[in-house]
């Protein structure tokens, strides 16, 4: 199979996988999910019109010229509070007690709050010192919300602030798609376990944490961590022991063409069928998409590097689609702090860091670039993109900076740098 571009192989790609039946959840359980379904206001918001200050019911009219000197006094009918109603209507002349939230008494237009008026000692009037106009401080029926209007699309993720939404409009559950169930596979000879005693020619194993890391990012259910020898029989058995667990199943390492890189091998063997075998993307050429029964298989690079981009750039895609969405991210345009030359038909994503200087572009600063380097993604701002068809790229040359957006966090005792720095 000749190399597919980026693009052709992340559509490719999509073909492993189906998307999950939508189930109804409980609502704290769909946080992190992505709604299956748009949800349409079933209330109108606020459900009457009620008062939003502590303070007076009044008619905005008695309160014209009022002041300090000279009050407007009032007689008090009754107390609202929320949650309950009113029993009289304000005819000329009255005022109600009321507290926020509570239903505004017919008759009453506007509130006054309580900081510019003063019950008289017996509580049986009320003197207002300042003038309202009719609707001030009223929170109108419908002003949020009215029943039966779009709230929240479909493929939205299931934020705080959503949850909230759907709980004020009495939902105790939402429909989202269940969150697909990852194994990861570790392969290689090399690796030592963390935490056990390493030579200097051998390697932490350490893709296990970074994949099922972005594979929970992406919103997965890693279940199953495994490692496996770079050995045939033993690749065969991880894999066919792993694959019917999971909806996927990622592989890192023994993906390229060396004598003891067998991944491929192996899952051919077991019938996978490839929709992806090799990118023209640098780092992440090796990386493989296939399907075994019902379990979508990504065969990650080892490195760890490739795999980040690899993951990236395919597994992500795939993990989402199951869930039923896809992601839009942000590009900004950004001067390249040096040249690079690379090959013609691969597509270059190299990690790089925003450096806003006095002109319009920002310079895009090249991290080192290897594959192996992981160290390069800590504090990148998101990759440049070098896209094919062309193999020298000049200093200051626009490129297309691809952000990671994630937030920065500051230690609580070092202050957060200000604005301008
Ligand atoms: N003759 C060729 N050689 C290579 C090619 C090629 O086209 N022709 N492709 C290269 C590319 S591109 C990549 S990327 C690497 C990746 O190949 P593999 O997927 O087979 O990776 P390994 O050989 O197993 O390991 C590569 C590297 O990464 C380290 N590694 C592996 N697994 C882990 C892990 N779980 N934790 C930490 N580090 C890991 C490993 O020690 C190696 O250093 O192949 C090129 N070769
Ligand atoms: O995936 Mo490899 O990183 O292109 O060297």
């Amino acid at each position: 199979m000749p190399l597919l571009s980026l693009t052709a192989a992340r559509l490719a790609a999509l073909d492993a996988i189906a998307l999950a039946a939508p189930e109804r959840v409980p609502l704290l359980d769909a946080h992190g999910r992505f709604l299956a379904e748009e949800v349409r206001a079933s209330r109108t918001l606020p459900g009457c019109d009620n008062s939003a200050m502590d303070g007076w019911a009044v008619r905005a009219e008695e309160t014209r010229g009022a002041n300090r000197d000279r009050p407007a006094r009032l007689r008090v009918i009754e107390t609202v509070y929320a949650g309950a109603l009113p029993t009289q209507a304000l005819q000329p002349g009255d005022a109600t007690r009321i507290f926020t939230g509570a239903p505004m008494p017919r008759g009453a237009d506007a509130v006054v709050r309580q900081e510019a008026a003063r019950a008289t000692p017996d509580g049986q009037a009320v003197d207002i010192f300042i003038p309202v106009s009719p609707g001030h401080d009223i929170r109108r029926e419908g002003e949020e919300v009215t029943a039966g209007t779009p709230l929240v699309a479909a493929g939205q993720h299931v934020s705080a602030t959503v949850l909230g939404v759907l709980a004020s409009q009495g939902a105790t559950r939402a429909c989202v798609r269940p969150a697909p169930r990852v194994a990861v596979l570790a392969t290689g000879d090399e690796l030592v376990r963390p935490g056990e005693p390493a030579l200097p020619h051998q390697v932490y194993e350490s893709n296990l944490m970074l994949v099922s890391a972005l594979a929970r990012e992406a919103g997965a259910h890693v279940c199953h961590l495994s490692r496996a020898r770079d050995d045939e029989e033993a690749l065969r058995e991880a894999i066919t022991r792993l694959a019917p667990e999971v909806e996927v199943l990622i592989t890192t390492g023994g993906a390229s063409v060396g004598d003891k890189d067998h991944v491929k091998r192996v899952l051919a063997s077991l019938g996978a069928r490839f929709f992806v075998d090799g990118v023209a993307l640098k780092p992440g050429k090796p990386v493989a998409v296939a399907r075994l029964g019902n379990t979508a298989v990504v065969v990650l690079p080892g490195n760890p590097g490739a795999a980040t981009v690899a993951f990236d750039q395919l597994a992500r895609p795939l993990l989402l689609k199951h869930q039923g969405v896809f992601e839009t991210r942000r590009r900004v345009v950004a001067r390249l702090s040096e040249s690079r030359h690379k090959q013609a038909g691969l597509t270059y994503l190299i990690t790089a860091t925003l450096e806003h200087g006095d002109t319009l572009a920002p310079r895009a600063v090249l991290r080192p670039q290897g594959a192996g380097q992981l160290l390069q993604n800590l504090h990148a701002d998101g990759w440049v993109i070098l896209p094919p068809g062309r193999a020298d790229f000049s200093e200051d040359e626009l490129v297309e900076l691809e952000l990671f957006e994630r937030p920065r966090y500051h230690a609580l005792d070092t202050a957060p740098p200000s604005a301008d720095e």
